[in-house]
């Protein structure tokens, strides 16, 4: 199978089932009634504006935050009732991984891009010898020299750094890989790099969970897409169906104002006549 090109999601069981998610802060509702899933080797984009609780979908896949209602299962394991403590073997155990927009989030300031890499194997109780070498090893995967192992985060190029973060959340070799905004803030051909990486991992059958506010910047990798809005996935489909045949008004509003989406792109008076629309 073609790693260039998105595929037909396979048929296996989730990786990833949430079912009917509502989760709230307090009073405000930050989800409701989320339904998705993600496959082994699929990709599954996130797209919705700020607000719109992509973090916090996240955040409760990572037993961060608990649900209201609805049921997360990560690898046929049903974890909506697990305490603090399961959670916490859960992410030691690093089925399911996390890397923030910003790779200084993903890596502590302090740790050399050796130890970064390797604690979280040491955690385990993997023997440092061989937590070395399968360091070593993700280094190459991403396509980073072995001399970085021993500079710090600050003395590393953005772009590298995204690299570092990715390869740390792959040590773990989980079957899910929740990427916030991987390549936002990286000029194009460290954009190019990281994507590449990451068709390289569906090719691998991670399941991946790309989350952004661009529909653009998911548009060519996600083999699905879903549009979040107010807590809400009001679409979900075949990420060709989305940005070609958009069903609901907010991601008409989005595919019009992708700028990277040429053939999509509304002019301005569309654009604000379907904004009119959906605020009606
Ligand atoms: N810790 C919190 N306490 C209270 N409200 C919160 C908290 N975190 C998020 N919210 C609210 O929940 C809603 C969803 O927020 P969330 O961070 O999930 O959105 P998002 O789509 O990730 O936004 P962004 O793209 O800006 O990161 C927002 O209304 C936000 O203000």
């Amino acid at each position: 199978m073609s790693a260039d090109r998105p595929h037909q999601a396979p048929t296996a069981q989730p990786v990833l089932s949430v079912t009917g998610l509502d989760v709230h802060y307090g009073k405000r509702r930050a989800l409701h009634g989320l339904t998705l899933t993600v496959t082994a080797g699929e990709t599954l984009g996130i797209i919705g504006e700020t607000g719109s609780g992509k973090s916090t979908f996240a955040r409760t896949v990572l037993g961060l935050v608990r649900a209201s209602a609805g049921s997360v299962v990560i690898d046929g394991e049903d974890v909506s009732a697990h305490r603090p403590r399961q959670w916490r073997a859960l992410r030691r155990r690093g089925i399911v991984q996390y890397v923030f927009q910003d790779p200084l989030r993903s890596l502590d300031p302090d740790l050399t891009i050796e130890d970064s890499l390797t604690e979280p194997l040491l955690v385990q109780g993997v023997a440092r010898p061989e937590a070395a070498r399968r360091a070593r090893a993700l280094l190459d995967r991403v396509h980073l020299p072995e001399d970085l192992l021993d500079r710090l985060p600050g003395e590393l190029s953005g772009g590298q750094r995204q690299r570092v973060a990715v390869a740390r959340a792959l040590i773990t070799e989980p079957r899910l890989l929740i990427l916030d905004e991987p390549a936002s803030a990286l000029d194009s051909a460290n954009r190019v790099q990281i994507l590449d990486i990451l068709k390289e991992l569906r090719a691998d059958g991670v399941a991946l969970v790309l989350i952004s506010h661009d529909l653009g910047s998911v548009a060519g990798v996600a083999d699905r897409i879903a549009v979040l809005y107010r807590g809400e996935a009001v679409e979900v489909g075949p990420a060709a169906d989305v940005i070609n045949t958009p069903q609901h008004l907010y991601t008409r509003l989005l595919v019009s104002s992708a700028p990277t989406l040429h053939t999509a792109a509304a002019d301005r008076t569309e654009r604000e006549a379907l904004r009119a629309l959906l605020h009606a």
